[in-house]
């Protein structure tokens, strides 16, 4: 059975080959698009639709050099040109995933959190309270009562974070919401297993609650700060060295290839797509 995604490029989107290949991976039939094949520019008309593909992925980088704020400009070129289809995408049952930057234009869209009752943007993504760019590794949590489909199984891992403006912020009134809903999927850990608890470096910009990625209430709708396309096979983790060596000493087997959680996410969505067409 084929699921199809799409993996957004253009105008300082760095992620897109990256993230393409760990949907290729992950078993999708997956391609790179370029933001204008959608929208058409100057005088070319467009030459791909959304209702193409099963999964879309708003990926990470500096679409527009980040200006007027991370996803901004994106979100807006998205919003005027392809609002219908992104509605319609979504209304149909679509599985969306925001990584970095693309959480950025999720959020700035109002597709997350997508309460009840709130069509605009109810979250926001802000500078680090460190007041600078934050390029390492982080621990995540996965929160087990969400429904978000991508995070499915997954509990406590290690991911890459590389973003200037990771802060998430909302009312009291709308993370009340979020919490009650079980919408954080996914939050930033104290590296022994609980959460950061605002603690910095831990929690590396200073999002309220932990909150490192959030998913609507359908769970098809997904974002996240950290990065899962980073993390497809053990050897990409800084310490893989170091786990070879405990397993070794152990006589435990260690495959430096072996998928790692990151690809979970997006082995997660394909699968879910696949018992979708099967019904
Ligand atoms: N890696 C990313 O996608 C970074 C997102 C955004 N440019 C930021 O710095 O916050």
């Amino acid at each position: 059975m084929t699921v199809r995604a799409l993996v957004l490029a253009g105008y300082g989107l760095n992620c897109d080959v990256e993230t393409n290949h760990a949907l290729l991976l992950a078993g999708a039939e997956a391609e790179v698009v370029h933001v204008n094949d959608l929208t058409g520019y100057k005088g070319h008309k467009p030459v791909k639709t959304l209702d193409q593909y099963d999964i879309l992925a708003f990926v990470g980088g500096f679409s527009w050099g980040d200006d007027h704020g991370g996803g901004v400009v994106l979100a807006a070129r998205l919003a005027n040109h392809l609002g219908d289809q992104v509605r319609e995408f979504v209304d149909q049952g679509g599985l969306a995933i925001g990584i970095c930057n693309g959480f950025q234009v999720l959020v700035n869209l109002g597709l997350l959190p997508g309460l009840k009752g709130q069509t605009e943007r109810s979250v926001a993504l802000i500078a680090n309270n460190c007041g600078n760019f934050q390029d390492r590794w982080v621990e995540m949590l996965a929160e087990p009562k969400s429904p978000c489909v991508f995070t499915r199984g997954l509990s406590r891992f290690d991911l890459p974070i590389r973003h200037g403006e990771g802060k998430f912020v909302a009312t009291d009134e709308t993370l009340a919401r979020l919490e009650e809903n079980g919408l954080v999927a996914l939050r930033y850990g104290d590296g022994r297993g609980d959460r950061a608890n605002g603690e910095f470096p831990q929690n590396p910009n200073g999002s309220k609650n932990d909150i490192a990625g959030i998913c609507d209430q359908t769970g098809r709708i997904f974002g996240l700060m950290p990065h899962p396309e980073g993390f497809y096979r053990q050897s990409q983790h800084p310490l893989w060295t170091r786990l070879r060596e405990e397993k070794t000493r152990k006589g435990e087997p260690f495959d430096s290839m072996a998928p790692a959680a990151g690809l979970k996410f997006f082995q997660n969505a394909v699968e879910a797509v696949k018992q979708e067409k099967a019904k």
